[in-house]
């Protein structure tokens, strides 16, 4: 990430000026690929249900984040039908626009909109049960990843859980110049998680996605 961390400025820039002319719609968060986002949800559930639950050690369904939410497909599937409120972040505001009426009824328990770079986002200070960040860490510089999680582990409840689930390369970092982004391989992910002071408690590849992109792998973290 050297040359980027030289023009940090236009990396994010040219993020922000990508996705403003992205359409707000399942197709436009997934790149085309709409047609795989009930594999990713589903898988994502199964995922996230080995946590939740009643008991010792289990993780509450009081609050969660959804981070970089876009029109908040997430939140609509996932996160509204298991916690009592979520909150989303997303740089883009014409996506959370179309969020509020994107998610319909059920958003009315949506607590905060924030319209912010996840590079400045404070989040509150023990508000979540669950953080979950998707198809959004190749959009921050190493630096302001790790930062980030730092950030995100201060803002859980107890037992709470920081989950990434993202686009992994085979090996190295992979620009994407279409929308100033990165990949990058699992080595580098586990090493910014490490620096953040972060354990993973839980990994898997998503299975049954198309051949042709990325491997996706889902991370759980506290
Ligand atoms: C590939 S879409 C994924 C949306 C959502 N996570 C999903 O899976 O449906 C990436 C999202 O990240 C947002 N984004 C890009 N850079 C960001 C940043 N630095 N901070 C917060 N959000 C960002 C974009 O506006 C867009 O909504």
């Amino acid at each position: 990430m050297g040359d980027i961390a030289e023009n940090e400025g236009s990396f994010y820039s040219n993020a922000e000026g990508y996705w403003k002319e992205v359409p707000p719609t399942v197709d436009g968060m997934l790149g085309g690929y709409g047609s795989i986002s009930s594999i990713d949800i589903n898988g994502s559930k199964a995922f996230l249900n080995k946590f939740l639950g009643e008991g010792e050690g289990k993780t509450g369904a009081g609050c969660a984040l959804d981070c970089g939410a876009g029109i908040g497909r997430i939140t609509k599937r996932l996160l509204l039908p298991l916690f009592k409120t979520v909150d989303l972040v997303d740089v883009t505001q014409e996506f959370l626009d179309k969020a509020k009426t994107y998610l319909g009824e059920d958003g009315k328990r949506v607590g905060n909109y924030f319209c912010c770079g996840l590079q400045d986002l404070v989040p509150e200070s023990g508000r979540y049960d669950v953080i979950w960040i998707q198809w959004v860490i190749g959009h921050l510089t190493d630096n302001h990843l790790v930062e980030f999680l730092r950030r995100c582990q201060s803002a859980l409840r107890p037992n709470g859980l920081i989950v990434i689930k993202d686009n992994i390369s085979y090996e190295g970092v992979v620009p994407d110049e279409v929308d100033s982004s990165v990949c990058r391989d699992l080595d580098i992910v586990h090493s910014l998680v490490g620096r953040a002071g972060l354990r993973i408690v839980h990994e898997e590849q998503q299975m049954d996605f198309p051949k042709e992109i990325f491997q996706v792998h889902t991370l759980a973290l506290r």
